[in-house]
C-alpha cells in the first residue's frame, strides 16, 4: 500500500501544478474571473473554479478509475458530499474565490485524500506564492520539499491567530462571528490575521508564522488537505467547543499546540451550521 498511496499522491501534487497553472493564467484573462454566485451574494464562483475542478477529476480518473470524489464544484452542482471507506478526493479547485476575481494573492488549489474516512494526504499549492505544501500521515509536512514545523508559542498573548468573516451575511452569524473576534483581540493578542484561504491559513499554521487558525462555516474541501499538513508538522486540530474534530461538521480550530487551542476554544462565540453531509449537528 505504501508505494501505492506514494504514486496516488505524486498524482496529486502534479495535477494540483498544473490546476495551479491555469489558475495563475485566468487571473490574467478578465473573462475567466467573471463572477456568479451560490448560496449568498458574497460566494463567489468563477468559468475557472470550476474548470479547474473538472481538469483535476478527469485527470484522477484516468489514473485512478475506481476512486471517489468530494469537489467543491460539483457538490453545488448538485452532487451528494458522502465521504465513505473508499478512496476519496476531497478538491477544492480555487480556495480563495474572493481573492481570485479580485487578483488578492493568495490562492490554492487544495486536494485531500480520504481512506477508512481519515486524511492519508494532503496537498496545498498556493500558485500565486508558488508553494507546494505536502503532507503525508505519519511522514511530515513540507512547503517545497522543506520539513514544516508549527511555532513552539505557549502563550496566546504572544501569538498571531487567523480567522475569517466567510461568506453568511446574516445578522445573527455575522454577530457571534464578530464576538469571537473580540473576545479574542481582547485577551489581547499580538494580532488577527486571514489570508482569505482557509487552506493557506492552515499551512502558515504549520509553517509557524500564525499560531491558530479557527472558523465556523467552513466545509470540507477547505480543510482537508490542510489538516493533515497541520498535524504533520506537530500542530493539533479541535473542534470550536473543544471536543475532537469533525470535517464535515464546518467548525475547526487548528493551532501550534493544545494549550493554545484550548485558549482560543474559550473565547470562540460557537454555532452550528448546517453540516456538508446534511447529518444532525
Ligand atoms: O474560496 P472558497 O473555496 O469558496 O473558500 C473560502 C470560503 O468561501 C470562505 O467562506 C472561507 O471564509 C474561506 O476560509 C474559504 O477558504
Ligand atoms: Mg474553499
Ligand atoms: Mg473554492
Amino acid at each position: 500500500m505504501d508505494d501505492v498511496l506514494q504514486n496516488i499522491m505524486d498524482h496529486a501534487v502534479a495535477v494540483a501544478r498544473e490546476a495551479g497553472q491555469v489558475v495563475r493564467e485566468a487571473l490574467c484573462d478578465e473573462k475567466q474571473r467573471d463572477v456568479m454566485t451560490k448560496s449568498s451574494t458574497v460566494d463567489l464562483v468563477t468559468q475557472t473554479d470550476q474548470r479547474v475542478e473538472h481538469l483535476i477529476i478527469q485527470s484522477v480518473k484516468k489514473k485512478f478509475p475506481t476512486h471517489r470524489f468530494i469537489g467543491e464544484e460539483s457538490v453545488a452542482a448538485g452532487e451528494a458530499c458522502v465521504l465513505t471507506d473508499d478512496p476519496t478526493w476531497i478538491i477544492d479547485p480555487i480556495d480563495g474565490t474572493t481573492n481570485f476575481v479580485h487578483s488578492f494573492p493568495f490562492v490554492a488549489v487544495s486536494i485531500g485524500f480520504s481512506v477508512d474516512k481519515k486524511i492519508q494526504f494532503g496537498v496545498v499549492y498556493s500558485c500565486l506564492e508558488d508553494k507546494m505544501f505536502t503532507a503525508r500521515r505519519g511522514k511530515g509536512a513540507f512547503c517545497n520539499g522543506e520539513p514544516l514545523q508549527v511555532s513552539d508559542q505557549e502563550d496566546v498573548r504572544r501569538s498571531i491567530i487567523a480567522t475569517e468573516f466567510g461568506s453568511n451575511r446574516e445578522t445573527e452569524t455575522v454577530e457571534k462571528i464578530f464576538s469571537s473576534l473580540r473576545n479574542i483581540l481582547n485577551i489581547p493578542v499580538h494580532g488577527v490575521r486571514g489570508a482569505g484561504t482557509a487552506a493557506v491559513n492552515m499551512c502558515l499554521v504549520a509553517s509557524g508564522c500564525v499560531e491558530a487558525y479557527y472558523e465556523v462555516g467552513v466545509h470540507v474541501w477547505d480543510v482537508a488537505a490542510g489538516s493533515v499538513i497541520v498535524e504533520e508538522a506537530g500542530g493539533v486540530l479541535m473542534d470550536v467547543e473543544g471536543g475532537p474534530v469533525d470535517l464535515m461538521s464546518r467548525r475547526i480550530v487548528a493551532a501550534n499546540n493544545g494549550t493554545v487551542a484550548h485558549r482560543i476554544v474559550k473565547e470562540i462565540d460557537a454555532f452550528s451550521p448546517t453540516r456538508d453531509d446534511g447529518r444532525d449537528q
